[in-house]
């Protein structure tokens, strides 16, 4: 009898600059599992409304654009981040401005457009496993997940980790704004009604302020290979 098997799925939630994205990159590399970045998403959509001249209050207009995103994530080079092709154009660069992520914070409390992206994460839980991140992965998109990982660091460390990411893009940016913005956001992320940014009650919880990349690496395969016992 033919069974349906499940695909594993490991969730990375945090706020911005905690390293999630570079992490769930090697995770998924180091398992060879496929990886979800749904931030992209609600950059995306932010996006697309400010090239449709939408209004990001327009709750209606906003979830249609959500729905109908033509979206498709090419893999990079070794080595290189996925490519985001949004109505067939190349957007990476386009949403990874600080603008597309604060932006994206503001369309992100609106429960009909997180409604519209439910379905089009879910489908991104593949053979043989998933890595996803997120804000919401472990409480609302995958609660089922094997291995939830809340991933944070203090305000200031985040907001130097994406000065020096920014300045290595070549962006003129400042601390002390980005530290302002990255304030913003986690209070916008925190405090909304809808998938509010928090811990899943079975995450846990790692603190990477002053931790390098190899170590939090490490910690996370550590519980990956927990759970999977
Ligand atoms: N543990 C860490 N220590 C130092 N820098 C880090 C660490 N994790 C990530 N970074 C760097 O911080 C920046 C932001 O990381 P990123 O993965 O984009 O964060 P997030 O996806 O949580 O917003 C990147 O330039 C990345 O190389
Ligand atoms: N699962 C998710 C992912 C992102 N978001 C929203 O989208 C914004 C951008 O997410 P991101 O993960 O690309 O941002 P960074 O952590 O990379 O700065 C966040 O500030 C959230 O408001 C969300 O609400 N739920």
């Amino acid at each position: 009898m033919k069974q349906n098997i499940t695909a594993p799925v490991i969730t990375i939630d945090g706020p911005s600059g905690a390293g999630k994205g570079t992490i769930t990159q090697l995770v998924a590399k180091k398992l060879g599992w496929t990886l979800l970045d749904s931030g992209a998403l609600y950059r995306l959509t932010a996006l697309a409304a400010e090239r449709a001249n939408v209004a990001l209050d327009d709750e209606q207009a906003l979830s249609e654009l959500a729905l109908s995103l033509d979206v498709k994530f090419v893999p990079g080079d070794y080595g290189q981040p996925v490519n985001v092709l949004l109505d067939g154009n190349d957007v990476t660069r386009d949403i990874r401005t600080e603008t597309c992520g604060n932006n994206a914070s503001k369309v992100a409390p609106l429960p009909k457009v997180r409604a519209a992206l439910l379905q089009r994460q879910r489908d991104f839980q593949q053979l043989p496993g998933l890595v996803a991140d997120g804000r919401d992965m472990g409480t609302v998109v995958f609660p089922e997940a094997s291995a939830k990982v809340y991933m944070t660091a203090s305000a200031e460390e985040r907001a130097e980790r994406r000065y020096r990411q920014l300045k290595d893009k070549g962006e003129d940016v400042k601390i002390a704004t980005l530290l302002s913005e990255i304030q913003e956001r986690d209070a916008r992320d925190t405090g909304r009604a809808t998938a509010p940014l928090k811990p899943a009650e079975d995450a846990v919880v790692l603190d990477t302020t002053g931790v390098g990349i190899e170590e939090v690496l490490a910690q996370v395969l550590a519980l990956v290979e927990k759970s999977s016992r």
